[in-house]
């Protein structure tokens, strides 16, 4: 009889997720000296109050942790959507990303993408038919790939430049793992931001090129039209940079408004590349997957597979890949005395998803609990305005604008891996180490090592 290992789809979509998210968790870590006073908060009410009811007074993050001398004799904050006060400069960020590559109307074009990527991954696992595999690179690899494509388009990136950074990404997030390693990352920083500027360059080369011949920049053969990267080279932000927020918005139009310097659109490309890079289960998940008729990758179809979906959603409540999201509130303002203390509040991620007034057993994991008649049944991945039962993308005015790219990425990938191989444990009957990192954002302490056969 065929073990069937209970354990292993989770920490795939737990990996996937810690990958897509790791840029957020590098752009929220505090420089120790300068930590302010930290109340924690673990409990979903107190949240919900602070976040959603009370969201105009926890609406900003730490201030970016280093200020990076990135241009020649320039000490420049880093921005980005995550960092960038609110305000002004954060709705236009936010706003270009949410409504353009976001939009869930562009989401279908990255099907595609998708499928080349899952194609080059199968191609990767199963080729010498199998084995004992440790994941990590293999998927990093293939979501880099994506997210590249959809920030720069085609032709931009070659294709072996494309695995050679995806790998040095990889190796990137093993290393800047731990804390320790947070000293180096200024250097870091900049070295990455030296990698970014001539790829924007590149791009803004290829419009000009396609402006003279007259023909459309995506003729190439693009397969994802109007990347990232255009919208950041045609958007235009306000000039007077003022972070303080004028919520009625109604002079906006008014104001003057200026176009994005290549040093401002690097640190948001990074942003971008950062965001995107557990077998009962496995069985029944394979069983959903092979019921399903049509292409293998088609976005619908796999969204309207319940029980992938209950999966997903069940590791992200048990092993988010955030461990708390962070608002600094200004304590007492004296702006005579120049003094501004702030208060940093971290909302416990993982303990809301685990508070046991909310879940039945909530150590144990149990994808059946959202599907129907279930007591998360209904539960979504970013909280309404009623209630917080988990929150892996946040909550609130700045709450994850990638969860729909980020849930897809991880569905498309999950749906593949445990389609096309069986899963199970390097040595029959060990167990897998679910142990965490303590680190900038979650990882497994042991990286996930499996024996993939190729399904006939
Ligand atoms: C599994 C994948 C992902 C997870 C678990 C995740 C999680 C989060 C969390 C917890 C936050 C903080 C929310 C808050 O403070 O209330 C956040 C913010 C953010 N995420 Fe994601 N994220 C994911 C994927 C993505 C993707 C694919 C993108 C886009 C390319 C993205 C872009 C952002 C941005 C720009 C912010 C800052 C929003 C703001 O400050 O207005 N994330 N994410």
């Amino acid at each position: 009889m065929r073990t069937i290992r209970a354990d292993l789809v989770g920490p795939i979509v737990v990996f996937l997720a810690a990958v897509i998210t790791l840029r957020r968790a590098i752009r929220n870590a505090p420089i120790l000296s300068l930590v302010p006073p930290i109340i924690n908060v673990s409990d979903p009410a107190m949240t919900m109050s602070m976040l959603v009811d009370h969201a105009h007074v926890f609406a900003n993050r730490p201030v970016s942790g280093f200020p990076v001398n990135f241009q020649p004799g320039n000490l420049l904050r880093s921005h980005s959507i995550s960092t960038v006060s609110h305000g002004r400069l954060w709705r236009a960020l936010r706003c270009n990303l949410s409504s353009g590559v976001l939009h869930p109307s562009r989401l279908a074009a990255v099907s595609p993408l998708h499928r080349d990527a899952v194609h080059a991954l199968i191609a990767t696992l199963s080729g010498d038919g199998g084995g004992v595999f440790v994941l990590r690179d293999a998927l990093h690899t293939a979501v880099f790939t994506v997210v590249v494509r959809m920030c720069f388009g085609d032709g931009v990136v070659s294709d072996g430049e494309l695995r050679a950074r995806g790998l040095a990404a990889a190796s990137r997030v093993v290393r800047l793992r731990r804390w320790r390693w947070w000293n180096h990352f200024g250097g870091a920083f900049r070295r990455i931001i030296a990698h970014i500027l001539p790829l924007i360059a590149a791009r803004r080369q290829q419009r000009w090129r396609s402006q003279i011949d007259g023909s459309k920049v995506d003729e190439d053969g693009s397969l994802f039209r109007r990347p990232y990267v255009d919208s950041l080279l045609d958007l235009r932000v306000p000039d007077d940079d003022n972070d303080v927020d004028d919520n009625d918005g109604s002079d906006d139009k008014r104001r003057r408004q200026r176009p994005l310097t290549d040093h401002e659109m690097a640190p948001l490309v990074w942003e971008f590349l950062g965001a995107t890079t557990q077998t009962a289960v496995q069985e029944k998940l394979h069983q959903e997957l092979m019921a399903a008729a049509g292409d293998d990758n088609d976005e619908r179809l796999l969204r309207d597979m319940p029980y992938l979906g209950a999966v997903i959603q069940e590791s992200l409540r048990l092993h988010p890949p955030v461990l708390n999201i962070v608002r600094d509130v200004a304590a007492n303002e004296d702006e005579a005395a120049g003094v501004n203390e702030v208060v940093r509040y971290m909302m416990m991620v993982g303990d809301v998803g685990r508070d046991g007034k909310a879940w039945k057993d909530p150590g144990e994991f149990r994808p059946e609990r959202f599907l129907a008649g279930g007591e998360g049944e209904g539960v979504g991945l970013v909280p309404g305005n009623k209630e917080v039962r988990m929150m892996p993308f946040g909550v609130g005015r700045r709450h994850c604008p990638g969860v729909g790219l980020g849930t897809m990425h991880i569905r498309c990938f999950v749906a593949a891996l445990v389609r096309e191989f069986e899963w199970a444990p390097p040595v029959e009957g060990d167990a897998v180490d679910m142990a965490e990192l303590d680190a900038l954002f979650k990882m497994m302490k042991t990286p996930l090592r499996a024996r993939i056969t190729p399904r006939p």
